[in-house]
């Protein structure tokens, strides 16, 4: 087999106590080629990093333009010599998501937060006031949503996004994951056993692109398409966000089985509390 010898490039951080190719790790940029957007990945340790390098060689490998991730980090960019470097960030995302390039538009980020702002997130969330006009227990910043009638306008705007979902939604931002700073968020709470119906977000309230954010239990979504009814589970794990646009976001529905344990890949998984951010541009009847 013919493997493509490419380059992978690092911001360096100077730590002492490890070695000069060890202390490549804090950030690594990665380019989706084809949409021409750029997504930073946070390794928390060297070991994953090593993990990670490992498994670049093994798949198909593009090389990163140099000058464009200077002008990203701002930071002095040292060329890291290594054989490849994945460039699908379909394929290197996790294990779990093997099957989420399936769905047009559809993308996983795990690792999108770290333990501390996750444990954070959810204290705040906790100290907040949870509605229970559904099923399950909600929460809504920027405007309130209404369910029913399917409808967003100026009359439910409800105040400025929190400090900590505005941070939240600069950084979905900042990383071109959303093309607008994001203005609405809604959480949900899935005790086990609860779930989510099976849909496609409201088309005219809010813009092309739904993201949503995971804390807590893992769970698995399912996403099917209403005209074959395939159906592709994907694997939420706390930390991670699901980022929904093109087909993701508006053929396919998505939808939690109201169920104690889900299997994914032969792994029966027991569900905990869940909780999750949900970050939306609303779309305002322009006057
Ligand atoms: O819980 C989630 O991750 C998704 C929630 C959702 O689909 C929605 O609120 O429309
Ligand atoms: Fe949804």
């Amino acid at each position: 087999m013919n493997k493509k010898k490419n380059k992978l490039f690092c911001s360096t951080n100077s730590k002492e106590s490890i070695n000069q190719e060890e202390s490549t790790q804090l950030e690594l940029f990665s380019q989706t080629t084809e949409k021409n957007t750029y997504s930073v990945v946070n390794f928390g340790e060297i070991s994953k990093l090593k993990q990670k390098l490992q498994s670049a060689t093994e798949s198909n490998q593009t090389s990163l333009n140099q000058q464009t991730i200077q002008q990203i980090s701002g930071q002095e960019i040292q060329k890291l010599e290594i054989t490849s470097f994945f460039h699908d960030t379909r394929k290197e995302n996790s294990d779990t998501d093997c099957e989420v390039h399936k769905v047009t538009g559809l993308k996983y980020i795990p690792e999108f937060i770290d333990q501390s702002e996750h444990n954070y997130l959810i204290k705040q969330l906790d100290n907040q006031p949870w509605l229970s006009d559904l099923k399950r227990r909600v929460q809504h910043y920027g405007y309130k949503y209404n369910y029913k009638a399917r409808k967003i306008d100026t009359s439910m705007h409800i105040g400025a996004l929190p400090d900590w979902a505005l941070d939240l939604a600069y950084k979905l931002y900042n990383n071109n994951f959303i093309d607008s700073i994001p203005d609405q968020v809604i959480i949900n709470e899935y005790l086990p056993g609860q779930g989510i119906s099976s849909h496609i977000d409201c088309v005219p309230c809010f813009s092309n692109t739904i993201i949503s954010l995971s804390l807590g239990s893992a769970c698995i979504m399912d996403f099917t398409n209403p005209s074959t009814d395939e159906k592709i589970p994907v694997l939420l794990e706390p930390k991670s966000i699901v980022i929904l646009k093109e087909d993701a976001r508006y053929k396919w529905n998505h939808s939690i089985a109201a169920r104690k344990t889900d299997k994914f890949q032969g792994t029966v998984i027991k569900r905990e509390r869940r909780i999750s951010l949900t970050f939306r541009k609303v779309i305002l009847a322009s006057s």
